[in-house]
């Protein structure tokens, strides 16, 4: 039975953290990154932007409500493994429909139980992220989980988006989910909307929709001329794994965009991607940002939202072209958080107004999109 198997965590530092297995018996190796979210481990482990990510979570207490079919952000666990300090004996809520355990099991994911991460979470933050390993089962070595750890080269100068999301162009109808209805049906569309998909969380396809658009998602790598065929109101591009750096394909497209003047918004990567477009330069962060409470200062009127927030790279400000005006920043370090262009139809923001986890303080970001899609609207039909 996993539950009584031992699970090893090495880093790349030579720390070793034994524990139990409570997911699929192997090995994983990835990045290991600390979330400090209170609830949400379901969106978190199904969000492609954890893809060779290995999250520990702050809070102690994972797997309390079990998992439900619901809460999803993707169709898989994306997580390269889960990492916690106590899996409680119950998992109990009206919606769960299995238990933590099981999942993990079934999806094959390897995960480790009883370990402390107060004290890896420290390590991370002072360190830095750390390329990591768990493995889990009775031969469970610290030689074989140290070895595969110092194996995983990092997360810098790779391109996950280019795969991490669908192969096909789809159209997305679910709505947002309300406490008596679930997931609503699509209401009635007033803007057509294309969004790349890079491994898009599902909320923010469910948000557009609720929002009025009729939704188009396209491979990575779908070139904008295939986009524009579509004749959209409006170009999404979405969060997603890795390195914005090196995924050309997606900055060229954003470049397109903003020649066309199209209304364009980016969440996340998307936001990394249009930094890379206007000439900015995207780094890698000491431990990122992973989390439902973070600070963040909208900087035209000085008020503070709280925000959830998924990143390890950021667009470094000052390296900000003069057509660019800072529309956020994090009150945590200071670091970029949103943007728009001064000459283009374009924004972005660093973190997650679609939650999932988290709070909904940014979800009218939504609407100023939709904003830009009415005045491009009436635009248009003023030439006509
Ligand atoms: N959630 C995201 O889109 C993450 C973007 C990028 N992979 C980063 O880690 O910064």
């Amino acid at each position: 039975m996993a539950l009584t198997e031992p699970a090893i965590l090495a880093l790349e530092d030579g720390s070793i953290f034994r524990g139990e297995s409570i997911g699929a018996e192997g090995s994983t190796s990835g990045e290991v990154v600390f979330n400090t979210a209170m609830t949400g481990y379901q969106e978190i482990l199904t969000d492609p932007s954890y893809t060779r990510q290995m999250v520990t979570l702050t809070y102690p207490h994972i797997g309390n409500t079990g998992i439900n079919p619901e809460d999803v952000e993707s169709d898989r666990v994306c997580a390269a493994g889960l990492i916690i300090r106590d899996l409680p004996m119950i998992a109990s809520n009206w919606r769960r429909t299995e238990t933590l355990t099981d999942y993990l099991q079934r999806e094959k994911v390897v995960a480790i139980a009883g370990i402390d991460t107060r004290r890896l979470t420290r390590l991370l933050r002072d360190k830095g992220a750390q390329s990591g390993a768990i493995v889990a089962g009775a031969g469970a070595t610290e030689e074989a989980a140290l070895k595969l750890a110092r194996e995983f080269p990092g997360l810098k100068g790779m391109d996950l988006a280019s795969d991490a999301g669908c192969s096909e162009p789809m159209k997305w109808t679910q709505s947002a989910w309300t406490l008596d209805e679930g997931y609503g049906p699509a209401p009635e569309a007033r803007y057509r909307v294309v969004a790349y998909d890079y491994g898009i969380k599902y909320n923010i396809l469910r948000l557009l929709v609720w929002r009025g658009c009729e939704v188009t998602v396209v491979p990575a790598k779908t070139p904008l001329d295939e986009v524009m065929a579509y004749q959209p109101d409006g170009v999404f591009f979405s969060n997603g794994p890795g390195d914005p750096e090196p995924c050309d394909y997606a900055i060229e497209a954003l470049r397109g965009c903003i020649e066309k003047g199209i209304p364009t918004f980016g969440i996340c990567l998307g936001h990394q991607l249009l930094g890379l477009a206007v000439g900015a330069r995207s780094v890698k962060m000491k431990f990122g940002h992973h989390g439902a409470n973070h600070p963040v200062e909208n900087v035209a009127d000085g008020t503070v939202v709280i925000t959830s927030q998924n990143h390890g790279f950021a667009v470094e400000e000052d390296s900000l072209p003069d057509n660019v005006e800072v529309t956020h920043r994090s009150l945590f370090d200071g670091t970029l958080q949103g943007m728009r262009l001064k000459d283009a139809p374009v924004f972005s923001f660093q973190g997650h107004p679609e939650a999932s986890p988290g709070p909904r303080d940014v979800i009218p970001l939504f609407g100023e999109f939709t904003r830009l899609m009415d005045e491009h609207q009436a635009a248009r039909a003023a030439e006509d």
